[in-house]
């Protein structure tokens, strides 16, 4: 089913040049076209800036792009990675996203990158958040983000009593208590990149996989709030263009 075609005025934000859609025939060639995306980006920024920041969601969906990423041909000691958002967990625990993305993306290749976990063992929530928006003062060069079934994206979800002060907040990133979301799983407290933080990203991605998703964002293509649904900061952001990237 295609996705609505969006209308054209340059300050809508679903006009093409805020939103595009890459549909892929199999998650081989959604995992490898990503990769081959991301690093074009970082390649880019390190040839014009000399170094590269790579801001990345945890979840369930992006393994298969990081693990393919992992192998691509970059300078990868000029490659910060940082976390679009992480779970109040310490930086080791299976259920983090530091966890998985040392697991998958900090293999290989990309194993010389530097990367900077939001949480560290001894840090306080509130060290972690002032630790998180001194290393956003560097520019991203992409944020790749991703989409919970309920909607949310990054740690922005939709009915937590925090989501007006996060998507209102000049901070890049934020604490953010997801209690009674039944989205956050068992991880109600996080950090979370906030739509000033994206604003702030060279370019954007969205990673999402199967039919259900792509029905829920053609529901968050439509909304007009993103109180209801959070992803619509993805491209409702002011900033650069939202590439979204969706396999079967
Ligand atoms: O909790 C989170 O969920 C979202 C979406 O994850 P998925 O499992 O539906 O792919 C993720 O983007 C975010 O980083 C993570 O903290």
């Amino acid at each position: 089913m295609p996705l609505q075609t969006p209308p054209t005025a340059d300050d809508d934000p679903l006009s093409p040049r805020r939103v595009q859609f890459h549909a892929h025939v199999d998650a081989d060639a959604w995992a490898w076209s990503c990769a081959v995306a991301l690093t074009g980006i970082l390649r880019r920024d390190i040839a014009e800036r000399g170094l590269a920041r790579l801001l990345l969601s945890g979840g369930t969906t992006p393994a298969p792009v990081y693990r393919a990423l992992s192998k691509a041909p970059i300078e990868w000691d000029k490659v910060e990675v940082a976390l679009v958002d992480e779970r109040w967990l310490q930086p080791d625990d299976p259920d983090s996203n530091a966890r998985l993305v040392r697991e998958t993306l900090l293999q290989n290749r990309a194993k010389a990158a530097h990367f900077e976990p939001i949480t560290r063992v001894g840090r306080t929530l509130e060290e972690s958040v002032a630790s998180a928006n001194a290393h956003a003062r560097r520019p991203a060069s992409v944020a790749v983000l991703g989409m919970g079934e309920d909607g949310h994206t990054a740690s922005l979800f939709s009915g937590a009593r925090d989501l007006p002060r996060a998507l209102a907040s000049k901070s890049d990133y934020v604490a953010f208590d997801a209690s009674g979301c039944a989205g956050a799983g068992a991880w109600p407290l996080r950090i979370s990149l906030t739509p000033t933080g994206l604003s702030k990203a060279r370019e954007r991605m969205l990673l999402i996989r199967g039919e259900a998703k792509r029905r829920l964002l053609d529901r968050a293509l439509d909304s007009n709030d993103a109180t209801l649904m959070p992803v619509r900061v993805a491209f409702s952001t002011p900033g650069a263009a939202l590439q979204i990237h969706w396999c079967p």
